[in-house]
């Protein structure tokens, strides 16, 4: 596997607002977190692109990668090692087209429909999900649970992580069900301690 999906840590600007995106993303590495997703809705392509420097640069000789969400010019600019696209973004040929082979890409999938038709051998990982509904993600899909999870993950060729209202007392299920690890923004952002909030976690 090109990447370790076992805690993968989604960024929100708001919720990190206060202790600071990187002092966040630092933490939370030093608690566990195995992959970083820079995702920010509201954010300048520039501004984006200064703040994917700053992580790479925080990032540097960790092993943890830096992931862009949706803007494929903000991975290129910033020469981070990947993207995160979902059904309505840019199509994974052109991503992996502009990144090449070495990037790490991913695919957000909801239903089996969309599993059946995603381009695999283009792909490095899929994020299954929402398994729960969260306010983390305004237009979320339908919930698909636990079985929803268990029955994409046992249908996939990929690498899979799960996402969406997930919290550290979900680990045990979500891997029983199939999944690689989790993906998750408000369980680690916004919380009084992020260190803590990774390390808890952890498999035991
Ligand atoms: C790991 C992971 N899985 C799913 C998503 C959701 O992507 P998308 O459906 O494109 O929604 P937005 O995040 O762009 O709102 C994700 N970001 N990461
Ligand atoms: C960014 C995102 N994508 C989802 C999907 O189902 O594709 S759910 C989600 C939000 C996850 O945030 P939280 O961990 O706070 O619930
Ligand atoms: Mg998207």
């Amino acid at each position: 596997m090109r990447c370790d999906l076992s805690l993968y840590l989604v960024t929100d600007a708001a919720l990190c607002a206060k202790a600071g995106l990187e002092a966040t993303v630092e933490a939370a590495v030093k608690g566990g977190v195995t992959l970083v997703q820079l995702r920010d809705k509201h954010a300048s392509d520039e501004s984006m692109i200064a703040q994917a420097q700053r992580l790479k640069a925080l990032l540097a000789g960790t092993g943890v990668p830096l992931i862009i969400n949706d803007r494929l010019n903000v991975a290129v600019a910033s020469q981070a090692d990947g993207l995160h696209v979902g059904q309505s973004d840019t199509a994974v040929l052109e991503a992996r087209q502009a990144l090449g082979p070495q990037a790490i890409i991913g695919l957000s999938i909801n239903t089996l429909e969309q599993l059946h038709n995603a381009p695999v051998a283009l792909l490095d990982y899929v994020g299954l999900g929402p398994v729960f509904a969260t306010v983390s993600k305004q237009d979320h899909a339908q919930p698909i649970g636990f079985d929803g999870l268990a029955t994409l993950a046992s249908a996939c060729p990929l690498p899979s992580v799960a996402i969406g209202g997930l919290k550290a007392q979900h680990a045990t299920q979500v891997r029983a069900a199939g999944a690689n690890g989790l993906a998750v923004i408000s369980a680690i952002c916004g919380q009084p301690d992020p260190y803590q909030a990774a390390l808890a976690f952890r498999a035991p």
